[in-house]
C-alpha cells in the first residue's frame, strides 16, 4: 500500500525536511517486507486569500484515485502507536493500493473535505504547527512499521 503524506506549503530544506525524508526512508525499508510503503510527500500551495475551500481542492486533487482518505485533525481520533500500526495493516489487508493522510494549512482542513474522510487521526487535542504535524506523521508511519515488523524501536 503507498502512503501519500498530502500537504499545504512547500517546505524548503531545513531540519524539518531532513527527519521528514530520514524517517520516510526507513519507514520504506522497514515496511518493504510488509508491503507497506513507499511513502511519498505531496506539497500543494498555500492558497493565501483563495480559502479553505480552494485549498480543499488543491488537496483533493492531489488524493489517488480509489485511495483511503484519512485526514488530521485535532478533533479526531487519538491512538495509542500500537494501535495505529493495526490499523496501517487493516487497511493494507483490506485491498487499497494507496492511502493519502492530508494535513491541512494554517486555517485548517475544509469541513466538506472533512466529511469525505474515511479517518480522522488526532495527535492530541492541543493544535500543532502543520510542518510538525508531518514530522510527526513520517515518524508514526516509521514506528508502526516498526511494530507490525518486530522490531524494537518502539517500547512500551
Ligand atoms: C495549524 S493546524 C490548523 C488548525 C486549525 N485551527 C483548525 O481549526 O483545524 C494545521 C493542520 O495541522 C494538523 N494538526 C494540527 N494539530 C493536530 C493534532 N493535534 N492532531 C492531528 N492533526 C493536527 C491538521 O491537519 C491541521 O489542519
Amino acid at each position: 500500500m503507498k502512503v501519500h503524506i498530502i500537504a499545504v506549503g512547500r517546505l524548503r530544506g531545513g531540519p524539518e525536511a531532513d527527519l521528514i525524508s530520514d524517517y520516510l526512508t526507513r519507514f520504506d525499508r522497514t515496511g518493504r517486507a510488509l508491503s507497506l510503503g513507499p511513502a511519498q510527500i505531496v506539497e500543494v500551495d498555500d492558497r493565501k486569500g483563495g480559502g479553505m475551500a480552494a485549498e480543499a481542492d488543491l488537496l483533493r486533487r492531489a488524493v489517488p484515485k480509489g485511495a483511503l482518505l484519512a485526514v488530521m485533525d485535532e478533533r479526531g481520533r487519538v491512538e495509542t502507536s500500537p494501535r495505529f500500526a493495526k490499523r496501517l495493516a487493516g487497511w493494507r489487508d483490506g485491498g487499497r493500493s494507496d492511502l493519502a493522510l492530508v494535513i491541512g494549512g494554517a486555517d485548517g482542513i475544509d469541513p466538506g473535505l472533512r466529511a469525505e474522510a474515511d479517518f480522522a487521526l488526532s495527535f492530541g487535542a492541543m493544535v500543532w504547527p502543520h510542518m510538525l504535524v508531518r514530522v510527526m506523521l513520517a515518524e508514526q508511519l516509521y514506528r508502526a512499521a516498526s511494530i507490525l515488523a518486530g522490531a524494537p524501536y518502539h517500547r512500551d
